[in-house]
């Protein structure tokens, strides 16, 4: 039996690789899964904070479009070096940048713009039940959550596998409010 990860950089390694298992029409389908949720998450009118999945990441960029077509104001992440994430609108374009990422090539709207969102989508290698999440190790979203508006729904997204028990927290570490697998739906986290 392989033992279980007790550091950060260790579930890292372990949820990376256990992702690269993961067969095309598995993904596929957990996608699909994942966008009928987004969908029923937001309301015309309303501003959401998405992200643009690259590599093995859970989802799919149609969601964006399907969206928009809801009149759904999304905002997408622009990374600008180890600050805080900036932001730009969604209009149907995106363009190469760093880490793989297909980024918006709009107007920058500063990393306050986050604070329009009623509902922030996460991406995450896994969060657990309180809500710790682990990302990729650059602290990009604990430094841009402390713009988030304080009734904004922090929603971490991982496949239902990297929905765990627990994980290893630090002080910075922003709590998700709710979790969102495939199978599970919309789980809001305890308040230990
Ligand atoms: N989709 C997405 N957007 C995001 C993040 C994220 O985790 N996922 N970020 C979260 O903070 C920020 C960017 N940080 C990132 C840091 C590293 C890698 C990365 O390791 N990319 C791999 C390819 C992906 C893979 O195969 O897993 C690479 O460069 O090889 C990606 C994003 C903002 N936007
Ligand atoms: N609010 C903050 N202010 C300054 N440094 C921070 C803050 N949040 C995190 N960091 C730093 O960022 C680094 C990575 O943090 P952590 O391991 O929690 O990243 P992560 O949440 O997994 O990654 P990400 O948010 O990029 O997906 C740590 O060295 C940490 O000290």
């Amino acid at each position: 039996m392989t033992a279980v990860p007790t550091t950060k950089d260790e579930w890292r390694k372990r949820l990376l690789a256990d992702r690269r298992t993961v067969p095309a029409h598995v993904r596929a389908a957990e996608a699909a899964a994942l966008s009928a949720s987004i969908l029923e998450l937001v309301g015309a009118g309303q501003t959401v904070c998405a992200y643009v999945p690259v590599g093995t990441e859970p989802g799919a960029k149609g969601v964006l479009d399907e969206l928009a077509r809801k009149r759904v104001q999304v905002l997408l992440p622009v990374v600008t070096g180890p600050s805080p994430l900036d932001w730009a609108a969604y209009d149907g374009t995106l363009q190469p940048g760093p880490h793989k990422l297909l980024q918006p090539p709009g107007e920058r709207l500063g990393p306050a713009a986050i604070g329009a969102a009623s509902v922030i989508l996460i991406p995450a290698l896994a969060v657990d039940k309180a809500g710790v999440r682990l990302g990729r190790g650059a602290g990009h979203y604990d430094r841009s959550l402390v713009y988030a508006a304080e009734s904004a729904a922090l929603v971490g997204v991982v496949r239902d596998q990297e929905f765990l028990e627990r994980l290893p927290a630090d002080r910075h570490d922003v709590r998700m409010t709710a979790i969102l697998t495939p199978a599970g739906g919309v789980v809001e986290a305890t308040n230990p």
